[in-house]
């Protein structure tokens, strides 16, 4: 008999793994939502490298992140998942041996089967100092589409990869990009830094933003103290930190950072399964076309857990289309 909940399955993660995910259990008729506690879709991708070719995801000789992940997002948009960004998924606890899944808002939902995609784990982005008592807009942690600051004038703070990735891509966009790093080296690939540099970037180095101006929003930055430039957002480019969080505390069997799954994409709790970075068994590679193949497996085995009459091949996605 199937047992369903509010919702088919919960996906908790919206990285390339949890939204292939969400792709896969809509085309298996399932209904599904998607936690992230980030505000945007993309997990690593988004957070990290948003700007970076990839050349190992198949059937693409290269892609941008930001467009595999905009292309996952679509694809699992087919069968409309439901979406609650910038929630972290708190608490499980069971009721009728239903897993209800608390979110961090307060809110439960009561699953057919839960689905842990969190990577990593939860990810903070490491705060700015000195935005610590500004209570205003225009401080970021992400560049989601770059067109949104066009005609702004921005500065980032970080010598990283996003930094540099974010300075590439808002140069010629935004009116004005001002890099802001407190040391002289960074850590940056020497490349995009070369061409950071031959664009119209003003880089800062040995500085620091001491002050955000402004009054309900950024209107200008003080720098080490003295110099006043204007600015309109602030992307504070300096890395996250990110744990296992809330996920620890459910009684997962644990591998370290990682939670313990069998060749089913099971952990050891019942009608919850896990795929992509976060998972461990023997030979794990970390990789997104592990992910995506490790979702397809999560979901068919949860698919006959919610309704054991179902079949665990869910037939070819081509056979519907002519
Ligand atoms: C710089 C860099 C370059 C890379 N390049 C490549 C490459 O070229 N090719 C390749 O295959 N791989 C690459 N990777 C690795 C790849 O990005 C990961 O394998 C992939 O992102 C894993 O996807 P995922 O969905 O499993 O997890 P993630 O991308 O980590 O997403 C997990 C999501 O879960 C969310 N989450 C966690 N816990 C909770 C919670 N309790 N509640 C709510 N949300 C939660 C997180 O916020 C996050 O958004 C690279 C990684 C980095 C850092």
């Amino acid at each position: 008999m199937s047992e369903r909940g509010e919702v088919d399955v919960a996906i908790i993660g919206a990285g390339p793994t949890g939204l292939f995910a969400a792709y896969y259990a809509g085309f298996r008729g399932l209904s599904t939502l998607v936690v992230d506690a980030l505000p945007e879709a993309g997990g690593q991708v988004t957070a990290m490298y948003p700007e970076k070719m990839i050349f190992d995801v198949a059937g693409f000789p290269a892609v941008r992140g930001r467009e595999l992940i905009a292309n996952l997002v679509a694809q699992a948009g087919a069968f409309s998942p439901a979406y609650r960004l910038g929630v972290q998924a708190a608490t499980l606890t069971y009721e009728d041996g239903m897993p209800i899944l608390g979110l961090g808002d307060g809110t439960e939902v009561r699953c057919g089967a839960v689905l842990i995609t969190g990577g990593l784990g939860s990810f903070t982005p490491r705060p700015l100092p000195a935005a610590a008592g500004f209570t205003g807009d225009g401080i970021i942690f992400f560049v989601p589409d770059p067109t949104m600051l066009a005609g702004k004038h921005v500065v980032i703070v970080g010598g990283g990869d996003s930094a540099f990735d974010w300075a590439l891509a808002l140069a010629g966009v935004a009116a004005s990009v001002t890099l802001v790093h407190r040391r002289d080296k960074f850590r940056a690939h020497a490349a995009t830094v070369a061409r950071v540099k031959a664009l119209p970037v003003r880089i800062e180095v040995n500085s620091q933003v001491t002050k955000i101006l402004g009054s309900g929003r950024v209107e200008s930055v003080e720098l080490n103290g003295t110099e006043e430039i204007p600015a309109d957002v602030v992307v504070a480019a300096l890395g996250f930190t990110a744990d296992l969080g809330p996920l620890a505390m459910w009684g997962l069997a644990l591998d370290k950072r990682h939670i313990t799954v069998d060749s089913t994409m099971a952990t050891n709790l019942p009608r919850v399964f896990a795929a992509g970075d976060i998972v461990e068994y023997p030979g794990k590679v970390r990789l997104i076309a592990t992910g995506f193949g490790e979702a397809a497996t999560a979901v068919n085995n949860a698919a006959i857990r919610i309704d054991p009459s179902a079949h665990l091949f869910p037939g070819h996605s081509s056979e519907d289309v002519v």
